[in-house]
């Protein structure tokens, strides 16, 4: 009987906090429709710390994160899309930050959309993975996992990201440690290699 009337429902009942909404996605580009957010774009200067050498272009864009509006609420599911230029600085490929969430339990889910990349995942103790990201991959990121991605081709590298909505970032460990490896071009395509300044 819920669906036909209303009007005879008893309470109480609860309030939800948001309306529901769509945009529209552009796969190739990442590009929204309309944008629900404010782009969050981060340049070569905004990662100085995170790549090896000083950034030799400061100004040009790395990477933006279109973001979707919703409380950092873990009854939320955060979500936007990253879009990561193709390029380098010294050796490595152009990559984001890359963050522990700050509640470290909270996991996160990529789905790739367009480009070549890699996930580089590590936990606190040093154990790390790389994973692809492309058109149909979906990463799964569990808990505990810090997470960068990084652009190793041509093209603008694409994908969305969901997470649960009180994850929040810790970048200080990162831009204290940096990842147990670093990506960048090798004699025959992408290369992952130790990183030296790494903590034993
Ligand atoms: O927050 P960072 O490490 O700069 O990287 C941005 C990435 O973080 C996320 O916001 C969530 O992990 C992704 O959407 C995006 O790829």
């Amino acid at each position: 009987m819920r669906g036909c009337c209303p009007y005879m429902l008893g309470g109480p009942f609860m309030q939800p906090k948001l309306d529901p909404f769509t945009t529209l996605l552009e796969l190739k580009s990442g590009a929204l429709d309309p944008e629900r957010g404010t782009p969050q774009v981060r340049t070569q200067e905004d990662l100085r710390g995170f790549f090896q050498v000083a950034p030799e272009d400061p100004d040009r864009v790395v990477y933006q994160v279109l973001p979707m509006p919703v409380p950092k609420e873990n009854s939320e599911i955060q979500c936007s899309t990253t879009i990561i230029e193709p390029g380098t600085v010294g050796d490595e490929y152009y990559m984001t930050k890359g963050h522990f969430h700050a509640v470290r339990d909270r996991s996160e889910i990529y789905l790739g959309l367009s480009g070549e990349g890699r996930l580089i995942l590590a936990t606190e103790d040093g154990r790390y993975r790389v994973e692809p990201i492309r058109e149909g991959t979906i990463n799964y990121v569990p808990g505990g996992w810090a997470h960068r991605s990084v652009n190793v081709g041509d093209d603008p590298l694409v994908f969305f990201a969901a997470y649960v909505g009180d994850a929040g970032q810790d970048y200080a460990t990162i831009e204290r440690d940096g990842f147990p490896v670093l990506i960048g071009p090798g004699d025959d395509g992408p290369a992952v290699r130790e990183n030296p300044t790494y903590p034993s």
